[in-house]
């Protein structure tokens, strides 16, 4: 699409789609083999349960690395963490059963009974599609489903069409003397995909070299609440200071919070951190992958701000490796360690040893 925006139509649907999840009403998925309806198990109460499931039970669908807690690993083709699969919904698994199936809060509390038996995905494209859906609403990425109709169902491409980061684009701009440099320059991008802006912080002025830039994705509890477990409020501030003491800097703020599951469901990760799961089998317990964040975000925002090479502050390659295939060359890896403390040198040397943090 020329301006990046899907066409209305599309977007509607999409956008429909995950406010329904969101809800807890069906949304209904299709790809060229066949459509499912879904229901997302976190925002799902007894009645719409049983609305839903009609006269057969809908089965139970969970990201690959939940059903390996479930004891179906032995049952699965190698699926990627993220992928979909589905369980077969037996007469005991009512609401909370389910619940128990999809939140992995509840394995201290009520230790998964099972056996469960997968079963072959049907429609893996609109499968997969569905547990997007239920990410982007913030969801646990685990549904009821059942057999859909085509007609006015959601596809991945509506999705790709709708998460597209052409359609991002610059709402406003202003001023913004800060306290590690006095001139600044915020600016605020819009899309329709995201509930809330994101925003890059000019930071003294261009110097005719690429600028020193850092993505920054949102972490409420280390940056607003200066959280001891990650390292993100010290880089946030160190990014800020190198950028004023070299004079010319961006920060982007990007609204990815917890590596792009969201916040509640970041905290369910915690959660499970405090059982003793680090941060990489955590997300992949809870049914996600590693990392879901889209770096494409971030190389629209740069283009938009006429840059298109940078000096990327980031101990991280994939970060760096998201940029360049988003065509933005990055002509220096400026390494960016700040903020180790005892609360989280586990977390650091996990990045380091599991996800190839060069740290
Ligand atoms: N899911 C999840 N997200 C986390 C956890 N700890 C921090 N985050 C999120 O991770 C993101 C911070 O990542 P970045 O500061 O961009 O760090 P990075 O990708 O490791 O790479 P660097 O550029 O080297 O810092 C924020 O969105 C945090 O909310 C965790 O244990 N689980
Ligand atoms: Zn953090």
């Amino acid at each position: 699409m020329s301006d990046g925006s899907a066409p209305p139509g599309e977007s509607r649907k999409v956008a429909r789609a995950i406010d329904a999840l969101r809800r807890g009403w069906p949304a209904a998925l299709a790809d060229e083999t066949g459509a499912i309806r879904v229901l997302a198990i976190e925002t799902a109460t007894a009645e719409s349960l049983a609305a839903f499931d009609g006269s057969a039970l809908a089965d139970i669908m969970i990201g690959a690395g939940r059903a390996e807690t479930l004891k179906l690993a032995n049952q699965l083709e190698a699926a990627r963490p993220g992928a979909p699969v589905r369980v077969r919904r037996e007469a005991w698994h009512d609401l909370s059963a389910a619940t128990a199936i999809a939140d992995p809060a509840f394995d201290l509390k009520e230790p998964l009974k099972g056996p469960f038996r997968a079963l072959a995905v049907q429609y893996p494209e609109a499968s997969a599609a569905a547990l997007k859906l239920a990410r982007l609403a913030g969801l646990l990425p685990a549904v009821f489903v059942t057999a859909g109709e085509a007609a006015d169902a959601v596809t991945a491409a509506d999705i790709e069409a709708y998460d597209d980061p052409a359609g991002l684009t610059i709402a406003a701009r202003a001023k913004l003397p800060v306290a590690t440099a006095e001139k600044a320059e915020i600016v605020a991008f819009r899309h329709q995909a995201d509930a809330a802006e994101h925003i890059a912080l000019l930071i003294g002025s261009p110097s005719g070299t690429p600028p020193l830039v850092r993505l920054h994705s949102e972490c409420l509890t280390g940056d607003v609440l200066a959280s001891l477990k990650c390292d993100c409020g010290p880089q946030l501030q160190g990014a800020l200071a190198a950028m004023a003491e070299e004079g010319w800097g961006i920060l982007l703020y990007l609204r990815q919070e917890g590596r792009g599951i969201g916040l509640v469901n970041k905290l369910r990760a915690y959660a499970l951190q405090d059982q003793g799961f680090d941060t990489v089998d955590a997300n992949t317990r809870l049914g996600f992958a590693i990392d879901e964040r889209d770096f494409r975000v971030a190389a629209r925002m740069l283009e938009l701000l006429g840059q298109s090479g940078v000096r990327l502050l980031t101990n991280n390659p994939e970060k760096v490796a998201g940029l360049e295939a988003a065509g933005i060359t990055v002509t220096e890896r400026v390494p960016h360690k700040h903020g180790e403390n005892p609360h989280n040198a586990h977390y650091l040397s996990t990045k380091r040893d599991r996800t190839g943090h060069q740290l």
